[in-house]
C-alpha cells in the first residue's frame, strides 16, 4: 500500500518551498502532500527555473505513488505575498495554520505523519504569537505533557532532556520526574518505531566531567542519577552519567543505540558535525509521526537553488521507517 506522507512548507521567505520544489523533481515510492500556498509553489518554482505541475489534494482518492514533475498541494492561504528571502511577519499566521492542518491530518489519519521544512520562530513571536517550535507546538495540539526531540543519522541518535528554553534556566528544567517522562518516551519509541528490542542508552551529566563528585556541580548526584537508578529498576538499560565530552568517542557509542543529552547545544552540534545535511529531527511522544529537517530557514539560500535536500529526503525516510514499523 502506497503511504501518504504529509510536507510542510514552512517559512515561505525561507528554503522550504524550494526544497518542496526541488524533492518533487524525483519520483518517490510515497505520496507527498505538501501544505502551502499553491501560488506560492508556482512562484518559487518561476523563481528557481525549474518545471513543476501543481496537483490539488484530493483525499476522496487513494494515495498515489509521487511522480516526477508534480506536486501534490493541499492548499493554505497566504496572507500577504512573498519576496523571497524577506520575513513578513503578517505571514506567521499562514505558517501555523500549515503546521495545525498538518497535524490534525495526522490525527484523522488522512496521511500516515507529518514531515516539517523550517519555519522561522522569530517571526512567528514577532506576531504576537508565543511559539518556541514545532515540538512543543505539537505536544500542545496533541494534549500531550511531554515529548522528545530526537535527531538522528544512519548511525546516531541525540535526543535532548531539554529543547528550546534559555541556558540560564536548563539546570532548574531537569528534574527527576522530567527524566522519567524523557527517558522512558525515548525507550518506549526505540522499541516501537525503530525495531530496538532492548535499548541501551547513554546520559549525559549536566556539568563539566559529570558533576566531579559534586565540585563542579550537584545535579548529576542529587537529579540524574538517582532518576537513572529508578529507571534501571524498571529494566532499562543505561549508563551514565557520562561526562559530555566523552560520550560521544567511539568507546562510549559503540553498542549504543541512543544517546540523552541535557540540553540542545550539549548534543546538537555534535550531531550536526557528524551529519549536518543528512540527518532527521524526531518527536517522540507524538500520537501522530513527525519528523523534520535538520536546519533552520537559511533565508540567504531561498531562491537561489543552493539549498541542499538531503535532509528533507532523510527526514521523509525516517519517516517512512516509523509507519512501516508501527504496524
Ligand atoms: N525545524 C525548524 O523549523 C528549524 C528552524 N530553525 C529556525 O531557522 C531560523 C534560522 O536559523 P539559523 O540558526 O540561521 O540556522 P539555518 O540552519 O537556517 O542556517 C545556518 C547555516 O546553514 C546553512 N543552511 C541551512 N540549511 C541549509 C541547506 N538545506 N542547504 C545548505 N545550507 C543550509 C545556511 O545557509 C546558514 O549558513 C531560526 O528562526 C531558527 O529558529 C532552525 C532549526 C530548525
Ligand atoms: N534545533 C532544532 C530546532 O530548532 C527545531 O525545532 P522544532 O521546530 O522542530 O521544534
Amino acid at each position: 500500500m502506497t503511504i501518504r506522507l504529509a510536507i510542510t512548507a514552512g517559512e515561505p521567505a525561507g528554503i522550504g518551498p524550494d526544497l518542496c520544489i526541488q524533492i518533487a523533481q524525483q519520483a518517490h515510492d510515497c505520496e507527498l502532500v505538501v501544505i502551502a500556498d499553491p501560488q506560492l509553489i508556482e512562484q518559487r518554482a518561476a523563481e528557481l527555473e525549474l518545471n513543476i505541475t501543481v496537483r490539488l489534494f484530493d483525499d476522496t482518492q487513494p494515495a498515489q505513488a509521487s511522480t516526477a514533475g508534480e506536486i501534490c498541494v493541499c492548499p493554505v492561504t497566504l496572507a500577504a505575498s512573498v519576496s523571497t528571502g524577506k520575513l513578513n511577519v503578517e505571514n506567521s499566521h499562514y505558517v501555523l495554520e500549515t503546521l495545525r492542518v498538518a497535524v490534525q491530518g495526522a490525527l484523522d489519519m488522512r496521511w500516515a505523519g507529518i514531515v516539517t521544512a523550517p519555519v522561522h520562530k522569530g517571526i512567528i513571536n514577532d506576531a504576537g504569537i508565543s511559539f518556541s517550535g514545532h515540538t512543543e507546538y505539537f505536544r500542545d495540539y496533541c494534549g500531550v505533557t511531554e515529548v522528545v526531540m530526537m535527531l538522528a543519522t544512519s548511525d546516531l541518535r541525540v535526543a535532548l532532556v531539554t529543547t528550546h528554553l534559555p541556558l540560564r534556566d536548563v539546570a532548574d528544567a531537569i528534574t527527576r520526574e522530567r527524566l522519567h517522562r524523557v527517558t522512558r518516551i525515548l525507550n518506549n519509541d526505540l522499541k516501537t518505531f525503530f525495531g530496538v528490542a532492548e535499548p541501551h542508552i547513554l546520559v549525559a551529566g549536566l556539568n563539566p566531567h559529570a558533576g566531579e563528585d559534586g565540585h563542579l556541580g550537584r545535579e548529576e548526584l542529587d537529579t540524574i542519577s538517582p532518576a537513572l537508578d529508578e529507571l534501571r529498576a524498571e529494566g532499562m538499560k543505561l549508563t551514565g552519567p557520562l561526562p559530555a565530552d566523552t560520550l560521544y568517542t567511539p568507546k562510549h557509542l559503540q553498542g549504543a543505540d541512543a544517546t540523552l543529552a541535557m540540553y540542545h547545544d550539549q548534543g546538537l552540534p555534535v550531531l550536526k558535525f557528524h551529519g549536518f545535511g543528512r540527518a532527521a529531527n524526531i518527536t517522540l511522544g507524538l500520537p501522530v509521526i513527525r519528523t523534520s529537517v535538520d536546519h533552520g530557514t537559511a533565508l540567504d539560500l531561498a531562491g537561489t537553488g543552493k539549498a541542499d535536500s538531503g535532509s528533507l529526503l532523510t527526514a521523509i525516510e525516517v519517516a517512512l521507517q516509523m509507519a512501516a514499523n508501527h504496524v
